[in-house]
C-alpha cells in the first residue's frame, strides 16, 4: 500500500507542500483550479494506483484559501471539518437554496453538498497542527470579490473560517473510493473585494511548508 495522497491546485503549493514533508511515502499531485478538474484528476489518480496493487489510504485536499477576516488571519492555518460546495444549488428571490433543499442528491453515494473530514485524519492532523484554526472551508466556483458577497456567504455559513476552490471535489472523489479525506489550507488573502495587493502568497506558501509536517 502506498501512502497519503496530496492534491493541490497549482504547482507552487505542491512545491510549497513538498518542502515540508518528512514522510517520503506521501505523494504530491498539482491538478489545476477548480472543483470540476481537482475531483476529475483525484479519481483518476486514485483509480491508476489501485489498478497498480498499490492504492494509497487517505486523500488531502491541501493549498492556499481565502479567510473570512474576523475568523482567521492571512497566514494562518486551517483545518475543514467539512468541505461544502457553498455554490452548488439554486438562486431564488429569498436567497441561496443548497441541493439539500432542492432535493436533489449530489451524487448517487449519498454525498450531498458538504463532505466532513474523516474523524481519525482531521484529529491526527490537529495533533499535529495544534494553532491550526478548525473550521468549515467552502468551496466556490468563483473568487469572492465584493463586500456583499462576502457577507451573504459569511451569514449563510456562520461556521465557515475559509474558502478555496478544489476541496469538494477532492472529497468526493475520496468518499467514492471509500478512502479518508482531509483539507488542510493556508490563508493567502482575505476574503472580500477584489484587491490582489493584499494577497499574502509567500507568507502562505511558508505556511503550507510548515503545516506538511503533518501530512505523514
Ligand atoms: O485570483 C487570482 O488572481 C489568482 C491568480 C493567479 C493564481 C491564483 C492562485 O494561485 C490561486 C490558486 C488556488 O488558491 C485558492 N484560493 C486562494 N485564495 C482564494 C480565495 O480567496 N477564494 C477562493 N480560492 C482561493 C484556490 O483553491 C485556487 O485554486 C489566483
Amino acid at each position: 500500500m502506498t501512502g497519503l495522497l496530496v492534491v493541490t491546485a497549482v504547482p507552487a503549493e505542491a512545491e510549497a507542500v513538498r518542502a515540508g514533508l518528512t514522510d517520503p511515502t506521501v505523494t504530491v499531485a498539482p491538478v489545476g483550479v477548480g472543483a470540476a478538474v481537482a475531483g476529475a484528476a483525484t479519481a483518476r489518480l486514485l483509480a491508476l494506483a489501485e489498478a497498480a496493487g498499490r492504492p494509497y489510504r487517505a486523500v488531502v485536499s491541501a493549498g492556499i484559501a481565502g479567510g473570512f477576516v474576523e475568523r482567521v488571519a492571512v497566514g494562518d492555518t486551517v483545518l475543514a471539518t467539512r468541505s461544502v460546495a457553498a455554490d452548488l444549488g439554486a438562486e431564488s428571490p429569498d436567497g441561496f437554496l443548497p441541493l439539500e433543499a432542492l432535493g436533489m442528491p449530489a451524487d448517487l453515494l449519498g454525498v450531498g453538498s458538504a463532505v466532513p473530514a474523516d474523524p481519525g485524519l482531521l484529529d491526527a492532523l490537529r495533533t499535529a497542527l495544534p494553532a491550526a484554526t478548525v473550521g468549515v472551508v467552502l468551496t466556490v466556483n468563483t473568487v469572492t470579490g465584493s463586500a456583499a458577497s462576502t457577507a451573504a456567504l459569511a451569514a449563510r455559513h456562520p461556521d465557515a473560517v475559509a474558502e478555496a476552490m478544489e476541496g469538494y471535489g477532492v472529497a468526493v472523489a475520496a468518499a467514492q473510493a471509500g478512502l479518508p479525506f482531509a483539507e488542510l489550507r493556508t490563508v493567502s488573502n482575505p476574503i472580500g473585494p477584489r484587491d490582489r495587493a493584499s494577497w499574502r502568497m509567500r507568507e502562505a506558501f511558508a505556511a503550507l511548508s510548515a503545516a506538511a509536517v503533518a501530512l505523514r
